[in-house]
């Protein structure tokens, strides 16, 4: 029997190898040159069909997950997905990854429509198109070893290193911040982050060009979180890999992510660069997500006004007409409820920053978050990152 991987075991790998993933190319420290957009979702949708009767199964509405939504994130670059528990993300990051099939729109990835494409002609795509999920423990299996878990994918794509899989395994360990001496072990051996680790490893394993992150800190304790966004930050800068963001924590939003897109309700409502989006946010949910996290306020002069949002969010299977939102904005007007709200620039938006709403903020009005308490850790002010995560 094996002795459980201690955190003594794991300091002498505590950064992260970086050697350059072959196939990749490392990122100069100004981020990658803007080139084509990797991944391009044009009016992606998604809807369960609720079915009733035990034998015919009618279907007798739908659950509008996600419900027409548009971005982009270029090779190399970061785009967060943030909104409230519901409003789509995770269905959305299932859409791009291919896992679940979309019930309209396109995905585009490396130029190639992969929206239908069959399933046995997805491995090519899905070798540059990884995710990551939330739940460190559910998501590997606690029956095989951690060799075994990374080297899957690889001997499943018919890939063989040059220098054999057990070694390939072993460097992606080391990338990851895992001794690799861990090969032989099993996932019960590990605490949460380094599961999550193994988890990355995996994904790592076929070089993706872009790894869909589906809120892969939010089961870590907060010094942990620190650690694996780090990680992945790390990872995105030597290697070129884009993210899509999932997460809920605006605080490890800002962080991470150079572009960040709000939703609500299945829908896109807001997006922009980070600076412009948390500091000059122009739609109201924008605005009151933003106000509702902590800021700093050492001499109590500071303090942000809190809104509180009215009611509850209404159900996706009969989503408010016009702006989904207007139930509960402050703002809304007669117009709202008449006319969908496009995702479009408005007056006074620097470029690329786009906001669905009919009766915006002034973009004069600062959320000042730049004021956003982040965790310690992931300011880089805590003591360095050590590997017992
Ligand atoms: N397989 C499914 N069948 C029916 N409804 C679903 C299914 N998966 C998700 N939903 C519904 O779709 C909506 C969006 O869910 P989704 O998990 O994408 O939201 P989310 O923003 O990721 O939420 P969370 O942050 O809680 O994970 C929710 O109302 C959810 O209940």
């Amino acid at each position: 029997m094996t002795a459980p991987v201690t955190a003594a075991d794991e300091q002498e790998h505590a950064v992260s190898s970086t050697q350059p993933l072959p196939g990749h190319t490392a990122v100069p420290a100004d981020g990658p040159p803007a080139g084509e957009n990797l991944l391009e979702v044009r009016g992606l949708t998604k809807h369960f069909p609720i079915r009733h009767g035990i034998v015919f199964q009618r279907q007798i509405g739908a659950v509008r997950a996600v419900d027409g939504v548009d971005f982009s994130v270029g090779a190399g670059r970061s785009l967060g997905l943030v909104g409230e528990s519901g409003c789509g993300k995770s269905t959305t990051g299932r859409l791009v990854t291919r896992l679940l099939e979309p019930t309209a729109g396109t995905v585009l990835f490396d130029g190639e429509d992969i929206t239908h494409t069959p399933e046995a002609r997805l491995k090519e795509a899905r070798r540059n198109l990884q995710m990551i999920f939330q739940d460190p423990y559910g998501s590997l299996n606690p029956r095989h070893t951690v060799g075994t878990i990374v080297e899957t994918p690889m001997r499943l794509n018919g890939i063989n290193p040059s220098q054999g899989h057990k070694k390939r395994v072993q460097e992606l360990l080391e990338t990851v911040g895992l001794n690799p001496e861990h090969y032989n072990r099993y996932p019960n051996e590990f605490s949460g982050g380094q599961r999550q680790r193994i988890g990355i490893a995996r994904a790592l394993a076929l070089r993706p060009k872009l790894i869909v992150a589906d809120e892969p800190v939010s089961a870590l304790d907060v010094s942990i979180q620190a650690q694996i966004v780090n990680l992945l930050q790390d990872l995105q800068r030597e290697f070129g890999i884009a993210f899509v963001f999932i997460a809920h924590d605006l605080a490890v939003v800002r962080h991470f992510c150079e572009r960040v897109a709000v939703m609500y309700l299945g829908k896109v409502v807001e997006v922009a660069d980070r600076q412009t989006l948390y500091t000059r946010p122009r739609h109201p949910y924008t605005h009151a997500l933003l106000s509702a996290v902590p800021e700093a306020d050492p001499d109590g002069t500071r303090r942000r006004e809190r809104i509180r949002l009215a009611g509850d969010v209404p159900s996706p299977v009969d989503p408010p007409s016009g702006c989904r939102f207007r139930t509960r904005c402050w703002k809304a007007q007669a117009k709202c409820a008449a006319e969908e709200p496009p995702l479009v620039r408005l007056a006074g938006n620097p470029d690329g920053h786009l906001t669905a709403c009919h009766f915006p903020e002034e973009p004069s009005v600062e959320a000042r978050a730049e004021d956003i308490v982040l965790d310690p850790a992931l300011t880089g002010s805590a003591e360095s990152p050590s590997n017992s995560s």
